[in-house]
């Protein structure tokens, strides 16, 4: 396990030596900048942007700054370990990607490129419910790779018992409910371009291939494609569900269940009291309410509430190692990465997603090295100094 991520380093250099660069930037901060000189204006834009005045988004870079990692010496860190178990899974470091819907904006091979990419370094990609191609074709290209899937939970009990059983029976293994996007924030960039990508029926790969939505239409999809978009936007936007509905779920999947979008320290009681397994604290990338806390601000008191009853999660801001180790350091039990790897595949599909995840995968081997751990398990609050 030793260097296996940090090698990638060695590798660049070693590439240079015969005058080759790494295919983009390896800078977590100017990743979004250069994907914008290969995506649309509105693809960027989407991706990019957040809700409302973008204070989310700020603040959850903002609360990772306040926090700073406090390096140790002569701790025999050469030999380290980045491997962690994720409910269950045994991974080679504790770092997931993100649900992300509707990939074919960025790049024609979507989420079947992400599947690959994340499947050859052993970690979970979560499947969004608005994906571009179906929860089928994107099984076959995880290959060995574990399989997690994130449900928009229909407001229809016999499509999301459809779409959780195609889901079972592809393979997927741990279902991640999202809670916080149950009807969509003001986008203004969105707005102003009256863009959204899946009013052309772009993400709508699994529904529209579900036999028991196709159920509810009056004509095919293929015949009526409008009116099939306009259904199933009625059935996941607008309609909320409620804490005594997860039973339902329970019922329907036989794996471990984790709520995600999760940022007060009662709504997480509430999680563990509904019996799932774990939780992502995550304001889904300051996309959805403008003004909410920093979700790295919400994770200290969550996991001094539930984090011995339940797996807490974390994302939203996530760009460095050190954010990862900063992360881990407050109680997450692994992280998820949402926008680096999407401006990944917008610049090179499979290999842009690559590029992305082992330059951070390298850079959280050399930062946990070079603080001092040995393993993550080491990785504890007097890691860190708050200022
Ligand atoms: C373009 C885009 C699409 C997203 N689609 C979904 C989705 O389909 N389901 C979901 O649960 N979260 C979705 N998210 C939220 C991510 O899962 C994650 O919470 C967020 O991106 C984390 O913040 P980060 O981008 O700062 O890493 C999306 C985020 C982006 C940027
Ligand atoms: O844009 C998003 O943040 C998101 O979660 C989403 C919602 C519906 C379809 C695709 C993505």
């Amino acid at each position: 396990m030793a260097e296996r991520f940090g090698g990638y380093q060695n590798e660049i250099y070693l590439h240079g030596l015969g005058g080759t660069k790494p295919p983009f930037t390896t800078d977590p901060t100017r990743l979004a900048e250069s994907a914008r000189e290969v995506l649309t204006p509105e693809a960027y834009g989407y991706v990019a942007g957040g809700a409302g005045s973008g204070a989310t988004m700020a603040a959850n870079r903002a609360a990772f700054d306040r926090w700073k990692l406090v390096p140790r010496m002569l701790t025999d860190a050469t030999a380290r370990d980045t491997s962690a178990t994720v409910l269950g899974a045994a991974l080679p470091a504790p770092v997931l990607l993100a649900p992300v819907g509707v990939q074919s904006i960025v790049h024609p091979d979507a989420e079947l490129a992400t599947a690959r990419a994340a499947a050859a370094l052993g970690l979970p990609m979560i499947l969004s419910t608005a994906s571009s191609k179906t929860i089928e074709e994107v099984a076959e290209a995880s290959g060995e790779g574990p399989r997690w899937f994130q449900l928009y939970w229909p407001a229809d009990s016999d499509v999301t018992a459809s779409m959780l059983t195609r889901a079972k029976e592809a393979g997927y293994t741990t279902l991640v409910v999202t809670l916080d996007t149950w009807t969509l924030a003001w986008r203004p960039r969105d707005l102003d371009a009256a863009y959204l990508p899946f009013l052309t029926g772009e993400g709508l790969a699994t529904p529209l291939s579900d036999p028991a939505f196709r159920a509810l239409l009056d004509k095919a999809p293929e015949d009526d494609m409008p009116s099939a978009i306009l259904r199933w936007v009625s059935l996941f936007t607008g309609t909320d569900h409620s804490w005594d509905q997860l039973p339902f779920l329970r019922e329907h999947w036989d794996g471990p269940i984790v709520l995600k979008g999760i940022q007060h320290v009662d709504d997480a009681r509430r999680a563990v009291d509904a019996g799932v397994d774990g939780i992502v604290v995550s304001n889904h990338g300051g996309r959805q309410v403008d003004g909410a806390i920093a979700s790295l601000e919400a994770l200290p008191p969550i996991v001094g509430a539930v984090g011995d009853r339940v797996e807490v999660l974390f994302d939203s801001g996530v760009r460095t190692g050190a954010d990862i180790l900063k992360a881990l350091a407050l109680g997450a039990k692994g992280v998820l990465v949402g926008r680096p790897w999407v401006y990944g595949l917008g610049h090179a599909g499979e290999d842009g997603v690559r590029h992305v995840l082992r330059s951070l995968l390298a850079d959280l081997d050399i930062s946990l090295a070079l603080t001092g751990h040995r393993s993550i398990g080491e990785l504890g609050p007097e890691s860190l100094q708050r200022s």
